[in-house]
């Protein structure tokens, strides 16, 4: 199967909706790849995500994930022969689940979406997000109800992960750790992720392909390889688009970032005693 994801004319509008969310989208996800995909609130980052997962039936346009129709229910939600899944969404809705705001512990949760089954992989994951299977999560922070969301989401493993601004509100040591997990995932096992976020920080030589969408029309795509330059010599915060039609790339200049210093410090934090006369 030569593609994680291919979508061809995919124009979908919602019923209530005079306009289209999506025009005419084509786009093509290889095996082993991270897709960034950036656009403005109201884009439609989260109506293909959510096509491609299923979650929303699409009429018009051809839309493959491992080489099935997600919203097939022969193809997609079931576990393949080798105990992986097509497509895990992970939205930000999650967090209003009422479950999760129950007086419930975390290892009860964990156990009901399989960890004793994938309990090598869960216990990666705990440590990555740094969850303690003791906590009660009427008791959590939206950080760790979000962590705790990312452990069980992440458990089972999948072909395409579509994660929907789900590290919005992790700390930067959790979510620094997550990527990296998220791009060894990608070297090590026939999988793909797309991932639609605000948040750019730590995320530069993540991507391998970065797609910009504007008003539901795919405008850019960039092989960050082959079309993202960073010159040293360019100003700050400089950024110089060349046209579409010459030859896709763009030079940036290196960007002034606190990302670096908020990482060293929150890692730190991890073997520090708070207390008085602690720094
Ligand atoms: N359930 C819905 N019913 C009707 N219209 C919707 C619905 N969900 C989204 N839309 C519309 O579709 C368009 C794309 O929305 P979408 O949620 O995909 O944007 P987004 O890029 O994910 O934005 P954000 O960055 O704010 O999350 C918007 O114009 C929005 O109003």
């Amino acid at each position: 199967m030569s593609f994680a994801a291919e979508i061809k004319k995919l124009t979908y509008k919602f019923p209530q909706c005079d306009e289209p969310s999506l025009w005419n989208i084509n786009l093509e996800l290889g095996w082993n790849t991270r897709t960034l995909i950036v656009g403005s609130n109201g884009a439609g980052k989260s109506t293909l995500l959510k096509l491609l997962s299923g979650k929303n039936l699409c009429l018009t346009g051809h839309i493959r994930v491992n080489g099935l129709d997600p919203f097939s229910p022969h193809s997609m939600h079931q576990n393949e022969a080798d105990d992986c899944q097509i497509t895990t969404y992970l939205g930000t809705e999650w967090c209003h689940m009422t479950i999760i705001n129950r007086d419930i512990g975390v290892q009860e949760l964990l156990d009901s979406v399989g960890f004793q089954h994938h309990r090598a992989r869960g216990e990666i994951l705990i440590d990555i997000l740094d969850v303690d299977v003791r906590w009660r999560m009427h008791r959590l922070s939206d950080g760790q109800k979000r962590r705790v969301q990312l452990t069980m989401g992440l458990l089972k493993p999948w072909r395409l992960l579509l994660l929907d601004e789900v590290t919005v509100d992790l700390d930067v040591v959790a979510r620094s750790r997550l990527l990296t997990f998220l791009h060894q995932e990608t070297c090590e096992r026939r999988c793909s992720i797309l991932y639609a976020t605000h948040i750019f920080d730590g995320l530069a030589e993540w991507p391998d392909t970065v797609i910009h969408l504007c008003k539901g029309r795919i405008v850019r795509q960039l092989s960050y390889a082959n079309d993202v330059k960073f010159d040293p010599a360019a100003p700050v915060q400089s950024v110089s688009l060349s046209p579409p039609s010459s030859d896709n790339s763009v030079t940036l200049g290196y960007a002034k970032s606190l990302h670096p210093l908020a990482v060293a410090w929150l890692t730190n934090d991890e073997f520090k005693t708070c207390g008085p006369g602690s720094n």
